[in-house]
């Protein structure tokens, strides 16, 4: 693939020609001023050089001497710069210092190809503000992941780290008025330290809004706080007010705090960044702008304030109708807060696809463009990597291009195997901000040619057959190399369960393929492809909830966009052939299900049960329900489980007079566990906690048929 800048230059001119860096050269530059930095950077690229010699490096920022006659080629846009490799010069030339340093860091990348081809770049960002809001719930990043985005962070040109992770207890209530403690301090400098290195302004977020008081005290708190971040470097802060209640959401509370703040420390400074904010109101979804929220502060916020935005909802892409909405209440270009690749809200997943979906026409309507990302640092900068790629030249971009290269630039050996790990763990799944992704799109006409040709006529598309047999032994090769791969080890450490499910998952389509082959030609062969599928449920089903147990999305889902519930479907279909060619009757049932449920009540023997997690449910039914008299219901585990709660509702409030519930853990002793009322009405729970059990009976023990409510049926696995 032929090279490429990263992110991708506003202007590219290049001579079909190149030179070898010769190893002696003129070098002037004015080292102690504003290019510093370059010259800094620039040192660490090229060898020692003797200076007798007629090659001349030239750096410098506009208004320096060294650079006077190229002061007209040097663009007007802060940040941005003129980069010259010819014949026996190399010039660089910043609109101010950062834009020299971008310059030397374009020229890093050209000095990783064999030859240094003669070009001419002018170059220069989009959107003034461009990086990562450290924003998310969720495990913080370590130390050592912040210091190695920092380095990410200068090298793709992104110019801000916003920190505000929510778990932190010294941003956000109840110890954001508190110092941070001595090891957490010199950390946070150590960070600070490493961002001047690359040019990325740290700011950091403080979270108040769940318990300030609007008072005195608490303002000095802030500016105490804020006194504290600025004697460790601190030069950028940000005070935001999302996901609270009560009294810290009032606008003109906030906008006088703010401006309180923006004349009090960041005037008297000099030298701190314009502050950042983040609305109660942040999307428009949540906006009433009947209510005067987002009014207020754009009147009463003073003008050099940013406020933040992530759009029409909590998590959306960004286009014209959204800056249009907001700027004019803001009465300023919104600061896009941009909700991806964070995935807090949809824990099993990794979101791993290219980013697409903004606008490439608004580089004029956004102040800055931040993205929240994973709490997986590594697995976060494929997706990084194409924001600072947006961000720098919005007409330009190429989402599926920058996914490639993203792809390329963090595993460059390896490149291959991750395409096809990303390509296939980028969705979502259902989840509460409706927010969804593409996912396995190459390879999805073969899959829907496959499956329906199958569904619909029993046959074999032979092309589709062999192009996911093929993708599946790709998936299974790069799931391995993958996972003893040296390449980048804390990233490997991030993605081994979701490597491990994915692995499992191409395994399982290769199960399936055999089985579409030989249902009903080859019955042996058949039955061990089949047993092969069912062992691979199981073991899918192990992953999934062995790992990953957070308490808001627990385990590990990949493929599970289309690949997964094509093979389901596939698994079913093949398993109905067989079963009609050979009057068989081979359980169909595609996902692995360790709760199994049935009844001699008439009403309850065909009720489905469900399971999330670690949770099981049978499915409630909504008609009254004739229990004759010693009718049984029972629910059988596959293995011993371990029960941490059970609730039952039958509708009626006196259920324990007429229901004994029995849980056994050999299948021969069974013991009766009373049912506790939880609400007064008609939902029971029974002490479980703790209990090891193989099955549940619900047995009538009125002699006589009842009428009740089949409303809930529930557990919880500890
Ligand atoms: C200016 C953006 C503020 C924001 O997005 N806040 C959080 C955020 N807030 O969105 C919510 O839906 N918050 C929420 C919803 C219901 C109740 C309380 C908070 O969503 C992100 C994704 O989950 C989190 O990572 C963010 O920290």
């Amino acid at each position: 693939q032929e090279f490429h800048l990263q992110p991708t230059p506003q202007v590219y001119e290049t001579l079909q020609d190149s030179i070898v860096l010769p190893d002696a050269y003129r070098f002037s530059a004015d080292v102690e001023g504003a290019a510093s930095d370059a010259v800094r950077l620039l040192g660490t690229l090229l060898p020692d050089h003797q200076e007798k010699a007629d090659f001349r490096i030239t750096v410098g920022v506009k208004g320096d001497k060294a650079v006077r006659k190229y002061t007209r080629l040097i663009p007007s846009k802060a940040e941005g710069y003129y980069l010259k490799v010819g014949k026996n010069e190399i010039v660089i030339a910043g609109a101010d210092a950062r834009g020299a340093y971008y310059g030397v860091q374009t020229l890093a990348q050209l000095l990783t190809l064999p030859k240094l081809p003669l070009v001419e770049v002018t170059d220069y960002p989009d959107i003034p503000y461009r990086g990562v809001v450290e924003g998310f719930y969720g495990t913080p990043w370590s130390h050592e992941a912040r210091l190695c985005q920092l380095e990410f962070y200068g090298r793709n040109k992104m110019n801000v780290y916003l920190y505000g992770p929510k778990d932190d207890p010294y941003h956000s209530t109840p110890n954001w008025r508190k110092p941070y403690p001595e090891r957490e301090a010199a950390q946070l400098k150590e960070l600070v330290d490493k961002a001047k290195e690359n040019n990325v302004i740290f700011y950091w977020a403080i979270h108040p809004g769940q318990d300030i008081k609007w008072n005195d005290e608490d303002r000095q708190n802030l500016l105490n706080k804020f006194e504290k971040m600025y004697q460790l470097g601190v030069r950028g802060f940000a005070v935001f007010f999302d996901d609270i209640s009560g009294e810290g959401t009032k606008a003109d509370k906030q906008a006088d705090l703010l401006n309180y703040l923006d004349d009090h420390f960041v005037k008297v400074k000099g030298d701190v960044e314009p502050l950042i904010m983040c609305p109660t109101e942040y999307n428009k979804a949540w906006s009433n702008v009947k209510g005067g929220y987002l009014t207020t502060l754009g009147e009463k916020l003073n003008k050099g304030i940013q406020i933040m935005w992530t759009g029409n909802s909590v998590i959306a892409t960004i286009d014209r109708e959204t800056m249009d909405f907001i700027n004019p209440l803001l009465k300023r270009k919104a600061y896009i807060w941009w909700n991806f690749p964070v995935s807090d809200y949809v824990r099993d997943h990794l979101l791993m696809g290219p980013v697409y979906g903004n606008a490439l026409d608004i580089k004029d309507e956004m102040e800055g463009f931040v993205s929240n990302p994973m709490e997986h640092a590594e697995a976060s900068k494929i997706a990084l990597y194409s924001v600072a790629d947006y961000a720098w030249n919005l007409s330009d971009y190429d989402s599926d291009l920058s996914w490639k290269r993203a792809i390329k630039d963090l595993m460059p050996q390896h490149a291959a195997y991750l395409e096809t790990f990303a390509a296939h763990n980028s969705d979502l799944g259902a989840n509460g901000h409706r927010f969804r992704r593409e996912e396995s799109v190459a390879l999805q006409p073969a899959l829907e040619a496959l499956l329906s040709t199958y569904e619909k006529q029993h046959i074999i598309d032979e092309d589709a057959w062999r192009q996911v047999n093929e993708e599946c032994c790709k998936i299974v090769t790069a799931s391995d190399i993958l996972s003893v791969s040296q390449e980048n080890q804390p990233f490997i450490a991030e993605i081994t369960p979701w490597l491990m499910q994915f692995k499992l998952v191409g395994q399982y389509g290769e199960a399936v393929l055999q089985m579409m082959r030989w249902a009903v030609t080859d019955k042996t062969g058949f039955e061990t492809a089949y047993e092969h599928a069912k062992s691979l449920q199981l073991l899918m089903y192990k992953v999934d909830t062995s790992y990953n147990q957070n308490p808001y999305q627990p385990g590990i889902k990949s493929g599970s966009k289309v690949l997964l519930p094509t093979f389901y479907a596939l698994f079913e279909a093949s398993v109905g052939l067989y079963n009609q060619a050979y009057q068989a009757a081979l359980d169909t049932r595609a996902v692995y299900m360790p709760y199994t449920w049935n009844s001699d009540v008439p009403q309850l023997a065909a009720l489905p049960v469900l399971r999330k997690g670690k949770m099981g449910n049978v499915s409630p039914s909504n008609e009254v329900i004739r229990w004759q008299a010693g009718g049984e219901a029972l629910l059988m585990m596959d293995q011993m489980r371990t029960l941490k709660s059970l609730t039952v509702d039958l509708g009626i409030a006196d259920a324990p007079k007429f229901i004994r519930l029995e849980i056994t853990a050999d299948g021969q002793r069974w013991e009766a566990i009373p049912l506790q009322p939880v609400n007064g009405k008609t939902r029971f729970k029974a002490e479980v906690e703790g209990r090891n059990v193989q099955k549940i009976r619900l047995t009538n023990i009125t002699g006589q048929e009842q009428k009740v409510y089949f409303k809930q049926f529930g557990f919880e696995e500890k």
